[in-house]
């Protein structure tokens, strides 16, 4: 797999051709922003444990598709690479038509500024039907410890907690930060506002546009002993603050295209 290094002014980042996947990315602080796990297989068809998956055709379990969909457990044609850009493209394949029946074709840009990372993924439907996905990116961000940070930003969101509690069932965040004692797999809906996230070594602004939703994840102590690319103490240096679309999945029709971005910028 080709390792591609960015850079701009003092922030850098690496993202590989596997899977178009960002491993790094040092800002202007000099802080690395995104975990990946010193236990990370790079090994295909693994997908690659920390850094920023792209969940592409189905997120999750929410359909009758793989788990996570395929764009994270293949290589992407690296198509333009600048000092500080990355384009990624992902097309229809036999192997993708195995898993997902339809034909399509995606492009992921990687835009590394001074100040920040803009991450955005587009896809067009280039079947002669309909195609309807759910989608993210799965940002594993680094923090200093999960005891001590916090994600500003969720007042009145609904949200959905992946612990047993059915998919139809709503909670409204009552606060507006939101703090961590350990395991969290919650979806929120209809996010419009930026988050902030708080990590220990600075403050992380967080947009999306395209995506209505965002999942908070990070493992807890318990299942980070359970997963084999990830070491034991992990778990207080990572979350998961991902830009998706979940509840309302996108259908397409032929030749229409969706894009959804990310853009995680440095506040202090
Ligand atoms: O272990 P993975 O397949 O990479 O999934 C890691 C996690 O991804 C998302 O954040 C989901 O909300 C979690 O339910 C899942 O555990």
């Amino acid at each position: 797999m080709k390792k591609i290094t960015l850079v701009n002014k003092n922030a850098s980042a690496t993202v590989y051709d596997y899977a178009a996947h960002v491993t790094s990315w040092v800002g202007q602080s000099g802080h690395q922003r995104i975990f990946t796990s010193k236990q990370a297989i790079f090994e295909a068809p693994k997908a690659i444990r920390g850094g920023v998956p792209i969940i592409f055709p189905q997120f999750n379990e929410v359909g009758e598709f793989q788990r996570h969909g395929f764009a994270r457990n293949v290589y992407w044609n690296k198509l333009d690479t600048q000092t500080s850009s990355a384009h990624f493209q992902l097309n229809s394949d036999a192997q993708t038509r195995e898993i997902w029946p339809f034909e399509f074709s995606a492009d992921y840009k990687v835009d590394l500024s001074a100040q920040g990372l803009s991450l955005s993924l587009s896809v067009k439907n280039t079947d002669s039907k309909p195609i309807t996905f759910t989608v993210a990116l799965h940002s594993y961000l680094q923090i200093k410890s999960l005891k001590t940070c916090s994600v500003s930003g969720v007042k009145n969101l609904s949200y959905w907690d992946n612990d047993g509690t059915d998919f139809s069932i709503r909670t409204k965040a009552l606060t507006n930060e939101l703090t961590f004692t350990d395991a969290i797999d919650r979806v929120y809906f209809d996010v419009k506002n930026d988050v902030v996230l708080d990590t220990g070594n600075g403050q992380l602004n967080i947009s999306h546009s395209g995506f209505d939703d965002m999942v908070i994840w990070t493992p807890g102590k318990q299942a980070a002993k359970d997963m084999s690319d990830f070491a034991d103490d992990e778990f207080d240096n990572m979350l998961c603050v991902e830009a998706a679309q979940i509840a309302k999945p996108i259908t397409l029709l032929p030749n229409e295209t969706w894009t959804g971005k990310q853009i995680l910028t440095e506040v202090s």
